[in-house]
């Protein structure tokens, strides 16, 4: 197909947003009753536009306004120079400099995925085709998806904080409910697998003493069976030994084990004392971290998020990367909205291989930015959008009140401490190793 006279990007819209939350717990305290999104729309001159969704942070925020100049008057198509551009701009992101909280200390990636998941919805409008064929086609129709388990306290966020409707039914009434010890985990957990149909089990740990959190993969166990694969990742809060006695404990019980510790040579060590396999979101997470990841054997299995990993196309690259080292590619998930889910599924549907089930906070948030309303789960799995683009279009109504939360809510970033003080006084998460 011959493009004449690619358009050239003329506008680009970037609206923070605040999209209602529960209190969910995790190693870092607890989500605010808010989580922050950034919707970014670029416009090209024959008024085709092109959306995507990231996370919010007011620095991120400020450095893609900063960025404009470089975007605007670019054609959506010539991804390779828009990349090399930013990276010019911003500097290359190195793992050195990301220093002890590796996961989170990234800017150029964010704002390229931002930019390259909207310019491949615009892409996909010219031509006609979905994402899932720019990257390559489709491997698969249905995408997926495993369900995410959280400690929390009684509510389900938003406006009124930790309020409760009463008159709630169903996942609605477990999405609200606290769950803090292992039979509040597996009635959340039936709860969200019977409205969702998932096939597969995760439990974000690090909060409570391993002991109870084991207890409660043990409870889901009992209560699931065994073909029902489960998952738990205390966020690397447990010290290695803790890590290797829990590990063993569950030998055999979850499919894997995801960043039980901090770090890729702590990492390595509880590998190298477990049969079960490794995953990592926060160890390995940019292609510079591979070379010494494979050097000490850090993990077996890579949690890519296209936010994360500088879009949909350098993850299709990591697929790559992956299969050459011997891990295997799974995704990881934040609280997020229906454009991320789209880019994910889309991204799902292309990859060569996918060995299991994808993280989605999806079921907890209850807003929606994108005008067909929320995604539907069959059987834990999304059907990928065929229409031309990611498939979604902007709701502009819904981003405008979702907008007016983010200026009334306060909030400029995350910070799962602050919000875990408010309940916990003085509490710090430097200060809890498990
Ligand atoms: O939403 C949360 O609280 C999670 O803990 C999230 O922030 C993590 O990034 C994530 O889901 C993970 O797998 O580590
Ligand atoms: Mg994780």
């Amino acid at each position: 197909m011959k493009i004449k006279n690619a358009p050239r990007i003329r506008e680009m819209i970037v609206t923070p947003i605040a999209i209602t939350d529960p209190p969910l717990l995790n190693a870092a305290g607890l989500h605010a009753p808010y989580a922050l999104r950034t919707i970014v729309e670029l416009i090209t001159d024959d008024n085709i536009s092109g959306v995507s969704e990231i996370p919010g942070n007011i620095s991120i925020n400020e450095a893609l306004e900063s960025a404009r100049p470089l975007i605007i008057g670019q054609s959506p198509i010539q991804l390779n120079s828009i990349g090399r551009e930013l990276e010019n701009y911003f500097g290359k992101e190195t793992a050195a400099q990301r220093g002890d909280t590796p996961w989170d200390q990234r800017k150029l990636v964010h704002i390229f995925s931002a930019i390259e998941v909207a310019c491949l919805d615009i892409i996909g409008k010219i031509t006609g085709l979905p994402v899932v064929d720019l990257l390559g086609g489709k491997m698969r129709d249905r995408v997926p998806f495993a369900a995410y388990l959280f400690y929390k306290y009684e509510g389900a966020g938003g406006e009124l904080g930790f309020n409760i409707d009463e008159e709630a039914t169903g996942w609605s009434a477990a999405r609200q409910a606290k769950a803090l010890d292992p039979e509040g985990i597996v009635q959340q957990a039936k709860a969200m697998c019977n409205e969702f149909g998932f096939r597969s089990i995760k439990l974000k740990g690090g909060v409570f003493e391993p002991a109870r959190e084991t207890a409660a993969i043990f409870a889901l166990r009992e209560a699931f069976g065994a073909h029902i694969p489960l998952r738990i990742d205390p966020n690397a809060l447990w010290t290695v030994e803790t890590s290797i006695q829990y590990g063993r404990k569950m030998e055999g019980i979850i499919e894997y084990l995801e960043d039980p510790t901090r770090g890729q040579k702590n990492m390595s060590l509880v590998r190298q004392a477990l049969k079960t396999p490794l995953a990592t979101n926060m160890c390995t997470t940019s292609f510079d971290d591979i070379p010494a990841s494979v050097a000490i054997g850090a993990e077996d299995i890579i949690l890519s998020d296209h936010h994360f990993w500088g879009g949909l196309r350098s993850s299709m690259e990591l697929s790559k990367i992956c299969g050459t080292f011997g891990r295997r590619l799974s995704m990881h998930s934040n609280s997020h909205l229906g454009i991320s889910l789209a880019a994910m599924v889309h991204l799902g549907a292309a990859l060569p291989h996918l060995p299991y089930d994808l993280d989605t906070h999806y079921p907890w948030q209850s807003d929606e930015v994108i005008s067909a309303g929320r995604f539907a789960f069959e059987d834990g799995a999304v059907a990928v959008p065929s229409a031309p683009g990611l498939g979604v279009e902007l709701d502009k109504k819904a981003l405008v009140r979702l907008h007016e939360n983010y200026k009334k809510c306060g909030l400029t970033k995350r910070d799962d401490e602050i919000e875990m003080q408010k309940v916990v006084p003085g509490w710090k998460f430097e200060a809890v190793r498990w």
